[in-house]
């Protein structure tokens, strides 16, 4: 491998400085699930909710980024490790700069939510399992995708025939299949008050 002549920058302005500016204790919501469990509906009821109250947030959503930064990506396994990977890097420069990130992939894979846990840092990353069966996904399929993955006109779709890990301890475990969308939103806004990521005395139920 070439050798590499780069050396780490501090910077003048630290992230202490900016949580301090910004008032806030930044962290990622990092939302893992099958496609079509309710990751996007969710993080954006729960980003709702933080912007009325003035909370500086910003949500990475599969679909839109995919569009852009990895727009070069597609579904095989090393492409979804890169696409996680590249999320990862990203959620922890928004962190750095202060803010509440929600990101929204299916993140199949253990190991690389994993390594996003270890690069955001441990008291700042939030797994949320949206825990919605493959039935139920199917069900709704809203996209037609999963009718077109069982005719195999899309191959390597998750949850049919590219794999799910679950996670095995997440900080937030839901299922949408005994919850409403607002039900959801209140136990993640719940879990923020009670770890301190946003203060009690801001009234989150309008
Ligand atoms: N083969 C295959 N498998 C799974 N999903 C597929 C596939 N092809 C396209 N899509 C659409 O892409 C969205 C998932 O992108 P992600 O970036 O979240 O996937 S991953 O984390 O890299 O696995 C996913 O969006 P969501 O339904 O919002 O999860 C699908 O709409
Ligand atoms: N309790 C619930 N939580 C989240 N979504 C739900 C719930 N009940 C029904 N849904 C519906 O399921 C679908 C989930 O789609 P979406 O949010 O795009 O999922 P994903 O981002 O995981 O692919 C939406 O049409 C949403 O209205």
């Amino acid at each position: 491998m070439e050798e590499k002549n780069i050396v780490w920058h501090d910077t003048n302005i630290t992230k202490n400085d900016r949580n301090s500016l910004l008032n806030q204790k930044p962290c990622v919501l990092w939302f893992t699930g099958l496609s079509g469990s309710g990751k996007s509906t969710i993080a954006n009821a729960v980003e709702r909710k933080l912007f009325n109250k003035s909370r500086k947030t910003y949500l990475l959503d599969g679909d839109n980024v995919r569009h852009g930064l990895n727009k070069d990506l597609g579904f095989l396994e090393s492409d979804r490790i890169e696409n996680i990977r590249r999320i990862g890097e990203v959620s922890k420069l928004f962190v750095d700069a202060g803010l509440i990130v929600l990101t929204a992939f299916i993140s199949p894979f253990k190991s690389d939510r994993q390594i996003a846990k270890s690069l955001v840092g441990y008291d700042e990353f939030i797994e949320i399992f949206i825990d919605t069966p493959l039935e139920i996904c199917e069900e709704r399929d809203s996209k037609g995708f999963y009718k077109k993955a069982r005719s195999g006109a899309i191959k390597n779709f998750t949850g049919i025939d590219s794999p799910y890990e679950k996670p095995e301890n997440p900080q937030i475990h839901i299922k949408t299949a005994k919850n409403t969308v607002e039900e959801c939103v209140d136990i993640i806004i719940n879990h923020l008050i009670k770890f301190g990521y946003i203060e009690e005395n801001n009234d989150y139920s309008i």
